[in-house]
């Protein structure tokens, strides 16, 4: 009765194959860093190197990886293989002198499917370039101002030397006094004015950087001085600002977890 239920198991022995299989594929499979690979964790058949990470806190476990194997290593996840660039100046010099061999971004299925090539984030090629044209022209329109402003934008997305991506970048434990904490010290100088620091690179850099950085950057300061000429931020009552949990969540980006706190009008 149950054999007309359930699906056809293999016999014991085609299993014990597969697993001899996957096992000689493991053996036999080359350390990453002895051929032409960046070194990494030898990876297992099928599952790459899904084990030696916490992808709850994938950050993490890259800067650790990083810490073992150099800037530049490479990661197996799932039967994919990628090359990890790790680091301030690793980053700057990929982005920036290599510009060409790192313009192009991997597009998973799913936007090439859905987007047919349209658009600037996930496409390559000629048809990239022209909607990059194509929405710096129309940035220049866009509540900017009119002189000045636009030529700045343009300028600004052409050359893009001041600024990168990747968590680990803005975690550097050899550009940042204190890396893991939220520090403002980080940007002001012995007489408390401020500086520019090379490593702050939120919008990434190169051909690729952020098409939006200027209009971004004033979004930004109109936001956050609009607010905090207004109010006082704090814990809500009874909370100590030491107990509010600054460990954040892992997405597309790091992004903070949801906080309760208090606006206070400074009215
Ligand atoms: C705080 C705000 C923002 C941050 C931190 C940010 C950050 C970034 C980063 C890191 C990249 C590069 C991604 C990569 O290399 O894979 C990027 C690309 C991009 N950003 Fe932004 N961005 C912001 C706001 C904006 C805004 C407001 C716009 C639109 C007006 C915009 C449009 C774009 C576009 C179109 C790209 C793709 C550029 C290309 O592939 O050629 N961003 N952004």
């Amino acid at each position: 009765m149950l054999e007309g239920i359930l699906p056809q198991m293999p016999p014991p022995l085609t299993l014990l194959g597969v697993v001899v299989v996957l096992f000689l594929f493991y053996l036999l499979s080359s350390t990453p860093g002895t051929g032409k690979h960046p070194p990494g964790p030898r990876p297992l058949p099928l599952f790459g190197n899904l084990f030696h990470l916490d992808l709850k806190r994938l950050h993490v476990s890259l800067c650790e990886l990083s810490k073992k194997y150099g800037s530049v290593f490479t990661l197996h996840l799932g039967p994919k293989k990628v090359v990890v660039l790790a680091g301030c100046k690793t980053i700057k010099q990929a982005l920036v002198n290599y510009a060409e061999d790192f313009g192009d971004r991997e597009i998973a299925p799913i936007f090439r499917e859905s987007l047919q090539g349209h658009g600037v984030l996930f496409t390559n090629g000629n048809s990239w370039k022209e909607m990059r044209r194509f929405s710096l022209t129309n940035l220049r329109d866009f509540g900017m101002g009119k002189r000045g402003s636009e030529e700045k934008i343009i300028e600004e997305c052409r050359q893009l030397t001041e600024v990168f991506k990747n968590f680990k970048v803005l975690q550097d434990e050899e550009e940042w006094e204190t890396p893991h904490s939220f520090n403002p010290g980080h940007f002001l100088d012995e007489k408390g004015c401020f500086i520019k620091r090379d490593a702050f690179m939120p919008f990434s850099a190169g051909r690729r950087a952020c098409l939006g950085e200027s209009l971004a950057r004033m979004e930004l300061f109109l936001f956050f001085t609009f607010l905090l000429q207004r109010f006082r931020f704090t814990p809500p009552p009874g909370v100590s600002e030491d107990e509010l949990d600054l460990t954040p969540s892992v997405g597309l980006t790091l992004s903070p977890s949801p906080h309760q706190l208090c606006a206070v009008s400074r009215a």
